[in-house]
């Protein structure tokens, strides 16, 4: 997984490896300002003419040297110093003497038209309030000149915490994120303002961490490698059984979407627990599954349906009447398997905040933002403020895995914190929910331990989604396209 750091985690490490492991501190500045053009020119920015605009931190010390870089190879570099001399940061000085000393032109304005390239390095990971006065309009001018624009670490007016603006921000086409991507390259909106984001090696590792690590981690590749394998003489008994509770009148969907993607993942077998209106059409539309439909489900066959799965899945399409309500009441004290709580069940938690002590296996619950208003009693102003903090309260609180569901989506116990970054906005389309449901049913099935299900679940739903959205197009994606690529997906591991 790759760390993504505060501010002050990243100055920790900085710190580190600058104090204690020696490494002088304009040598990570050249580093990242030969790293950042080199990133500009792989970019194909035009730089027939750049003007650098520096501030008086270490942020803008890249920016001079990388200004002087680029003088040196003969490119018409001219720079902007924003900043409080007073405040110069010492390396920041020395940069811009340096540039002082080659006769390099510095202006005191922005005309407009005249620079093919802008590069913003007003504020870094150092920005400490909110941007206002003369800086605010150094970056609204930034904003309306047609130049493309560079960010030197993060743009400026972004909070490296949690991608906040703060009264301003610079738009970057392309933004070179140093050491490790802040929290701010991750979160909304700070993502968007970032534009595309590489991130650059400048020589502070995780070794700057000394042991403390970072709280918040984003998946990667390397989810592959936790999947279950599989025995090449494992059968269908072997590779786990699922079940899904879901589905109810003209609900049908759900139950279809839920089911097929556990078994889509790899599980052996799944049994659909749903009403009795929906047989006909879920044995038409996934003949796989085993159907266990009643009018109305009794005790004794929901006891049966547990008893035989060895993770189970309730919620999505469920409806929240009162038969419902009876269905999860006598899941949650039953089950001895590990469950995932979705959609109705969590609109039926809302009413009952007291059941989720019944029982005693671990409980994945995976509620969108306004699920979680509901569930939590928090404010959506204050659920969108602070997603990672107040998830990770209430799965402590509660002692559960929480999987709260946005844009980007949080998967916390309450002490891990993990930030999932695939899938894209053609993933709010009705029914994707439910896939993610069933996938990490599917994983639970399989053996995996719950945390690692409910992380391994997101990012391969997410990854499905941007398949879906390089073959099909954000706009015309559906649901059951994140079905049709989940496959392919779980094949590039
Ligand atoms: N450590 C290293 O060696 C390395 C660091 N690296 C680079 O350093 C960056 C971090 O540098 P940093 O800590 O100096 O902070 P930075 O982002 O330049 O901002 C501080 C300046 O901004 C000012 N300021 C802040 N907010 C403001 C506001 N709202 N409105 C107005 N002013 C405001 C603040 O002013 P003051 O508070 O002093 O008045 C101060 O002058 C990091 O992003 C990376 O690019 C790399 O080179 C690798 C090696
Ligand atoms: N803009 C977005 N970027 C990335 N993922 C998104 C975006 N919008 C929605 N999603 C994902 O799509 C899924 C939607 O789930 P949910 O709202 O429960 O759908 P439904 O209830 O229709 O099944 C979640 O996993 C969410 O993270
Ligand atoms: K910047």
């Amino acid at each position: 997984m790759e760390y993504l750091v505060s501010a002050e985690e990243m100055r920790r490490a900085d710190h580190c490896v600058i104090e204690e492991y020696g490494v002088p501190s304009l040598v990570l500045m050249e580093r990242a300002a030969l790293a950042s053009v080199e990133l500009m020119e792989r970019e194909g920015f035009d730089l027939s003419r750049v003007l650098v605009v520096s501030g008086s931190g270490n942020n803008g010390g890249d920016g001079f040297a990388m200004a002087r870089i680029l003088y040196l190879k003969g490119i018409e570099a001219e720079l902007w110093f924003v900043g409080n001399p007073d405040h110069l940061s010492k390396e920041a000085a020395l940069q811009k003497k340096i540039c002082e000393n080659y006769g390099m032109k510095f202006v005191r304005n922005l005309p407009a038209g005249e620079y093919t390239t802008i590069v913003d390095a007003v504020f870094g990971s150092g920005l400490s309030r909110e941007v206002k006065g003369s800086y605010r309009e150094v970056i609204e001018s930034i904003n309306r000149h047609p130049a493309k624009v560079f960010a030197v670490d993060i743009p400026s007016g972004i909070s490296s915490d949690d991608g906040s603006v703060q009264g301003t921000a610079v738009r970057a086409a392309v933004t070179g994120a140093l050491a490790f991507r802040k929290l701010g390259h991750v979160l909304y909106p700070g993502t968007e303002y970032a534009g595309r984001t590489f991130l650059l090696d400048i020589g502070i590792t995780k070794e700057g961490f000394k042991g403390q690590f970072p709280r918040v981690q984003a998946p990667d590749r390397g989810i592959f490698s936790l999947l279950p394998t599989r025995k090449a003489f494992g059968n269908k008994g072997t590779f786990g059984k699922a079940c899904l509770m879901a589905g109810s009148r003209n609900m049908a969907g759900a139950a279809y979407l839920s089911g097929k993607a556990a078994a889509i993942t790899g599980t052996g077998l799944v049994r659909v627990v749903t009403e009795g209106c929906n047989r006909e059409i879920l044995q038409t539309l996934f003949p796989e599954a085993v159907l266990t439909t009643e009018e109305m489900l009794s005790e004794e066959t929901l006891v049966n349906a547990l008893s035989w799965a060895d993770a189970a899945g309730i919620g999505p399409g469920l409806s929240t009447g009162e038969a419902a309500e009876k269905e999860l009441a006598c899941v949650l004290t039953q089950a001895k398997i590990p469950l995932v709580l979705d959609a109705d069940a969590l609109n039926i938690l809302s009413k009952h905040p007291d059941w989720l002590k019944k029982g005693d296996t671990p409980k994945i619950l995976t509620p969108h933002m306004g699920e979680m208003v509901r569930l939590s009693g928090h404010s959506m102003e204050e659920l969108k403020q602070k997603p990672l903090e107040l998830a990770a309260a209430y799965a402590k609180e509660h002692e559960v895995i929480l999987v709260l569901k946005d844009a980007r989506t949080v998967v916390t116990d309450g002490e891990r914190i993990v930030l999932n970054t695939t899938g894209n906005n053609g993933m709010a389309t009705g029914g994707s929910g439910d896939v993610l449901t069933g996938i990490i049913t599917g994983l639970l099935a399989q053996g995996m331990a719950p945390f690692e299900a409910a992380v391994s679940g997101v990012y391969l739903h997410g990854l499905a989604g941007d398949r879906a959205a390089e073959n099909t197009g954000v706009r015309g994606m559906l649901s059951t396209d994140l079905l049709k690529e989940l496959p392919g997906v779980l094949k590039e591991g």
